[in-house]
Parts: structure tokens; C-alpha cells; sequence
């Protein structure tokens, strides 16, 4: 199977094409520095050119807060471009395999959401990827919709990075409250995406397109997040602070409405792939160890 990865520099992006070579899969990875997925005229030339049997979709335009104040670029990226695409693929008979968000629910639930359970964004974010998502529901059944959440590592920028770098410098670490959701390694991500097409590459029946949660277990909210990353963290640096404190999001620069719990359940690609929740708290380790001991730590942990 031929993949073309989209947004191979981020998170998700560097974690998977890393895998994808240490497994020997034929790949491209395109960063926006190479294939704008706005550039429509470019993203068809580059299916063309590569012709992949899968485009991996890892693309995402800023954060939920630059989202709200960019809406046109939000949409430009996160609906347009993957409407394009999808459109493109159903063409061409390309699988389309798209990275989605905890952000399309609206977080009134005070249980975990199910891939059946209805959207309702609160902010732009959220919407333009739900858009997307129901552009390639509506445009391409040969796709799977992964949708995931608060995700970290050690490659590109991230909250766990934004912890240890106030945790080195301040006594205090200032963290939102008020949110619950289930933090998610990248590379986590990455291995679920592969272990996902090697099963739907077998033509099996019933076909195993459509949406799945992924998340790591087990639901958290910010606070507990930092403790545990700064407890972890002094086995590798010196860390200055004695105290998380959970602040009003708004008085770290938050501007725009998150849901209070987006936590996902993950017993659809339990059942339908076999696929486990692996705990968030091995891949804070796993990337500090990346992080500082880049030596040792292979970028696949051994589990
Ligand atoms: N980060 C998170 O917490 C979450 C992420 N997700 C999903 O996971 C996926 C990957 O996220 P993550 O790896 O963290 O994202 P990153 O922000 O780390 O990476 C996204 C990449 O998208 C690329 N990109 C942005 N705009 C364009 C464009 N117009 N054309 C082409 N490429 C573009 C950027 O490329 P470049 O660097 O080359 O400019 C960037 O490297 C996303 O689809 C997102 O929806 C879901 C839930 C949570
Ligand atoms: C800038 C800043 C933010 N925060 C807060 C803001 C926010 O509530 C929380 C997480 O910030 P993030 O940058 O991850 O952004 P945020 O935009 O809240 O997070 C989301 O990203 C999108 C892509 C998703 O799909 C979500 O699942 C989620 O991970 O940290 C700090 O604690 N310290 C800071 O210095």
C-alpha cells in the first residue's frame, strides 16, 4: 500500500512517517511547505504524480483559540481543502483516512462519547472539522474518520512541552480548570493508524469504513495532566516548581469556549479492530525519555 501523508511535520505527522519507514511502507510525507491542501489545483497534481492507494490527512491550522479569530482559514483548511480531497479521492479510488477531534462534541455529556452520539461544536474549530467530516461522509464511503485528543510528544509544540517549560522556570504551574478529556501520545496515534490499514487493506466484509475514537486512557483534566508530567520530569531535569495551580483558562489567554468533558469512549475500535486504550501516563515517560534521552529512546517505545 502507497501512503501520501498531509501534515507530515506535525505531531501526528513526524510520528507516523517515522513508522511508516521503520515498517518499510511506501510513503510520501508532505509538509504545507510542499502541498498546500488549499492549493486544490496542487493536491491534484500530487495524487497524480505519487498515485497513493491512501492519503493520510494530519493537517490542522493553528489552535482551537486562532481558529475562533482566523475562522476563513479554519474553514479554508478543515472543510474546503477536505472536501477537496475527498472529492479527489473518490475520483481516483483512494482510501482517505482523516484525523479528527474531541472538539466536534459540545461536552454537556457527563459520560464518555460514543462515535454515535450527535455533534454540536462550540467553537470554530470544532465546527470546520465536523464540516470536513460530513463533507467526506457525504463525498467517499472508502474512508475512516479517527478522531482523537490532547495530543502529545516529543516532536512539535505541545502542552506537555508548555508544562516542563514553566516547571523549569517558575514555582508555580498554571494550568486551566475545567476541562475533562483523555490526553493521547502521537505516537499512540501513529501505530493505531497503521494497525487500522493493515485491516482494512484485507477487503474484509462487512467493510470497516466510517468513524472511530482513539483517545489514552484514562480520563483526566489539566491539572492532574501537569502533576503527573513535573513528577516524572525530575528524573531528567531540575524542575523548579513545588505547585500546579488550576486557573480560570481565560487568565492564560484563552479567549474561545472549550467543552467540559470531551471524553471519548474507545469500544467501537475495540471491538471492530481490536485496537486497546494504552495509558497516557507510559507515553509521558516514553517522551521525556525521547526528549532527553534521544540516545536511547527509539522514537517506538517497547510496550
Ligand atoms: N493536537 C491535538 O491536540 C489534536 C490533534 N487532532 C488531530 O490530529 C491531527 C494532527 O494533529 P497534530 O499533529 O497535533 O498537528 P500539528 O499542529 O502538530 O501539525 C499539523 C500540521 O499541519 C500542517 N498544515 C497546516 N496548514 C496546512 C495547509 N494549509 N496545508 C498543508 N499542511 C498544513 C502544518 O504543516 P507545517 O508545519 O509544514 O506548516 C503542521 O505541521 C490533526 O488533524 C488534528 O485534527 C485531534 C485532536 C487533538
Ligand atoms: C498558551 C497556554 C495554554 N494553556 C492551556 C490552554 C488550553 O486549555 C490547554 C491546551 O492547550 P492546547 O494548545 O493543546 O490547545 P487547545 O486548543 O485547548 O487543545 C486542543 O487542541 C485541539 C487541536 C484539539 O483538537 C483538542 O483535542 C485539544 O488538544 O492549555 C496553558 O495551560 N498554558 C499556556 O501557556
Amino acid at each position: 500500500m502507497k501512503i501520501l501523508v498531509l501534515g507530515a511535520h506535525g505531531q501526528v505527522g513526524t510520528a507516523l512517517c517515522r513508522l511508516l519507514t521503520a515498517r518499510e511502507f511506501p510513503h510520501l510525507g508532505c509538509g504545507s511547505d510542499t502541498l498546500d491542501i488549499t492549493d486544490f489545483r496542487s493536491v491534484e497534481e500530487q495524487l497524480d504524480r505519487f498515485k497513493p492507494d491512501c492519503v493520510i490527512n494530519c493537517e490542522l491550522v493553528g489552535d482551537i483559540d486562532s481558529a475562533e479569530r482566523d475562522r476563513e482559514r479554519s474553514d479554508k483548511v478543515h472543510r474546503e481543502g477536505v472536501e477537496n480531497l475527498a472529492r479527489l479521492c473518490h475520483e481516483r479510488d483512494i482510501v482517505l483516512f482523516q484525523l479528527s477531534t474531541d472538539q466536534v462534541f459540545d461536552g454537556t455529556k457527563t459520560t464518555a462519547y460514543s462515535e454515535s452520539d450527535t455533534p454540536n461544536p462550540v467553537n470554530a474549530f470544532g465546527r470546520s472539522l465536523w464540516e470536513g467530516e460530513e463533507a467526506i461522509r457525504r463525498l467517499w464511503h472508502k474512508h475512516i474518520i479517527l478522531r482523537t485528543a490532547w495530543v502529545f510528544g516529543p516532536d512539535g509544540d505541545n502542552v506537555l512541552k508548555r508544562i516542563l517549560r514553566q516547571a523549569s522556570e517558575l514555582d508555580v504551574v498554571r494550568v486551566p480548570s475545567g476541562q475533562k478529556g483523555c490526553p493521547t501520545p502521537a505516537l499512540d496515534v501513529a501505530r493505531v493508524i497503521i494497525a487500522i490499514l493493515e485491516q482494512v487493506g484485507c477487503d474484509v466484509d462487512p467493510p470497516l469504513w466510517g468513524t472511530y475514537h482513539y483517545v489514552g486512557s484514562d480520563v483526566t483534566d489539566w491539572p492532574t495532566f501537569a502533576e503527573t508530567v513535573i513528577k516524572a520530569a525530575k528524573s531528567f531535569i531540575d524542575v523548579e516548581a513545588e505547585q500546579v495551580e488550576a486557573v480560570d483558562p481565560a487568565t492564560l489567554g484563552e479567549t474561545t469556549s472549550r467543552p467540559a468533558n470531551t471524553e471519548l469512549s474507545t469500544r467501537k475500535i475495540l471491538s471492530t479492530f481490536g485496537i486497546k486504550q494504552q495509558a497516557w501516563r507510559r507515553g509521558v515517560q516514553d517522551t521525556l525519555k525521547a526528549l532527553y534521552e534521544p540516545a536511547t529512546g527509539t522514537g517506538e517505545p517497547v510496550r
